[in-house]
């Protein structure tokens, strides 16, 4: 590739370059045969877009509103760990990218900056993710998030075990020092077998945590909750029922399970049986503004954005993510012009056709 990237696939060019492999395959992989992860991908290009010409487009605006916070565009930076593997500065770089565009921050717990220093460090407003883990962990953790002016609560669901990224076992892959567990557990997780993450996560979380226990995060926080994992129908019926403030549709990258659909194709059974009464997110496979549209038309109120912002950050730091979400944000703003749709209300299920709805055409 000559010059500057163009396009969010050209920033994952670069950071192949710039990274150490063992790094590039931990941020880019998936889980086992990455079925998963392919599909996340080729699902959204099935979609066509139905596009509506003749609009007045001469002002687009792409700003929503996510649990009463105003954003510049449905975009919220997904939270992934380690970003000091990507750049020395890790999620304080990321986060000050998010802050820039003025795009919500997801910060995991397994980062490799402290909640403290990211949150000292920008003006983003910032969810705090964190997994099923035991609780004196987690009560720690909301402890922190509440003092720390986080904004949400981002539950992940998916994960009581960790899935099994076969690069990172064959490379041994090590885990950087996940600097929020400081005094909470005794040791730094080693293992003399394939990756030591996999040690990180029997040592942390609680796999006996369940749908009931959702209550118990509630009684200790007053933040909203949004669980992050959702492929069903039947599970987003019982995420309301728990009291969740918003639903996050995601196979986490497909870094989980694999064989799980592609989210996007799952995205509108989940807003079927959510009815309006939550907000619904969704992330996967994110790498256009065609793809934001999409998910947005299918009924997801924002989009999560994973790999992108790993891959702008590793490229160029705080800049690189900056780059990436622009990059996203003006491709949708262009799409949303070619469309014919002026806000993101006006993006509607009429506006894409899926496979299925293409099959029906033909017969
Ligand atoms: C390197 C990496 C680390 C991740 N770490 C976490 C994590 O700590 N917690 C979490 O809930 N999701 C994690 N995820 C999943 C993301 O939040 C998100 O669901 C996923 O990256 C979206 O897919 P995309 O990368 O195609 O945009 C991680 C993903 C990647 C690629
Ligand atoms: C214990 C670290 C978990 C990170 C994670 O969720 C992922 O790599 O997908």
């Amino acid at each position: 590739m000559a010059g500057e990237p163009v396009n969010v696939n050209e920033f994952e060019e670069l950071a192949r370059k710039v990274l150490p492999k063992i790094y590039y395959d931990f941020f880019s992989g998936g889980a086992e045969d990455q079925y998963t992860l392919k599909e996340n991908i080729e699902a959204f290009r099935r979609i066509t877009i139905r596009p509506r010409i003749l609009v007045d487009v001469s002002k687009i605006d792409m700003s929503t509103i996510i649990l009463g916070h105003r954003t510049s565009a449905p975009i919220i930076v997904a939270p992934t760990s380690s970003h000091q593997l990507a750049h020395p500065e890790g999620e304080v770089a990321t986060a000050r990218g998010a802050a820039a565009c003025n795009v919500i921050m997801g910060v995991a717990f397994t980062s490799t900056c402290t909640m403290e220093e990211v949150a000292s460090s920008c003006k983003a407003v910032r969810f705090i993710q964190t997994f099923a883990f035991k609780r004196e962990i987690t009560a720690n953790m909301v402890q922190r998030a509440e003092r720390n002016g986080f904004r949400a609560i981002i539950l992940t669901a998916d994960t009581p075990r960790l899935g099994r990224k076969e690069a990172d076992i064959k490379n041994k892959m090590i885990a950087p020092p996940f600097k929020n567990f400081e005094g909470l557990i005794s040791t730094e997780a080693v293992s003399d077998k394939g990756s030591n993450v996999e040690a990180y996560a029997a040592e942390t979380l609680d796999p006996s945590f369940c749908w009931k226990d959702i209550a118990w995060l509630k009684s200790i926080t007053k933040l909203p909750i949004l669980i992050k994992g959702v492929l069903t129908g039947e599970d987003a019926t019982k995420a309301i029922e728990a009291g969740v403030a918003g639903i996050i549709v995601s196979n986490h990258g497909a870094r989980q399970l694999d064989y799980t659909p592609a989210t996007i194709s799952v995205l509108e059974e989940v807003v079927h049986a959510v009815q309006g009464k939550v907000p619904v997110l969704f992330d996967g496979g994110i790498r256009r503004g065609t793809d934001i549209f999409k998910a947005l038309a299918l009924g997801a109120k924002a989009v999560l954005i994973g790999r992108p912002v790993i891959y702008g950050l590793a490229a160029k730091g705080e800049t690189g993510v900056k780059q990436v979400i622009d990059m996203l944000k003006n491709e949708l703003e262009q799409t949303m012009a070619l469309a014919g749709c002026c806000t993101v209300d006006d993006i509607t299920r009429s506006h894409v056709n899926t496979e299925t709805e293409r099959f029906l055409c033909r017969m």
